[in-house]
């Protein structure tokens, strides 16, 4: 199990060479890497001992950023819960799309079926009761 910081245990590592902060509900270890920080240590600094998620956040740091993050980690943050939303966002993405009605479809040619076979039994009446009776004559 990793080590649970609470935020004012963070808040005493807030200097040059003792230098913690949290992203996300995770706490680094970031004094070796200040110095390194492609953005310039100025920016580490600020947020020493502080979360630091939302500084970090927008910048809009790259993939390789966030697993440059994973070298320094050392623990997590004491109550640090998924915030409300992202659960709600979760919870969106499991819901099931509805399913689309398909309308039923008629079967082509109904009509034709039911006419086509009438005018042949009419043909055989017509024939057999008035013309084959005239032809006799
Ligand atoms: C502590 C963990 C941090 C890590 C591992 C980190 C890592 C990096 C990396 C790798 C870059 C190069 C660009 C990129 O790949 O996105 C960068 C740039 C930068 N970072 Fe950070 N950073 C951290 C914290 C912060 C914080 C707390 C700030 C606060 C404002 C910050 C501000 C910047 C800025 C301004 C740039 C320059 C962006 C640019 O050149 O467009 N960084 N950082």
């Amino acid at each position: 199990m990793s080590a649970i910081y609470s935020l004012s245990e963070v808040e005493k590592h807030n200097v040059k060479g003792d230098l913690w902060l949290v992203v996300e509900g995770k706490v680094y270890n970031v004094t070796t890497f200040a110095a390194d920080h492609p953005g310039g240590e100025r920016a580490i600094y600020e947020e020493a001992g502080k979360d630091a998620t939302e500084a970090f956040n927008d910048i809009g740091h790259s993939e390789a950023a966030h697993e440059w993050l994973n070298d320094y980690y050392i623990g997590d943050l004491e109550g640090f819960a998924q915030t409300e939303e992202k659960v709600v966002e979760q919870q969106e993405e499991l819901k099931q799309e509805p399913v689309t009605q398909v309308p039923v479809q008629k079967p082509k040619g109904s009509v034709l079926r039911v006419i086509l076979p009438a005018i042949a039994v009419a043909s055989i009446l017509v024939y057999k009761f008035v013309i084959a009776p005239q032809q006799k004559n």
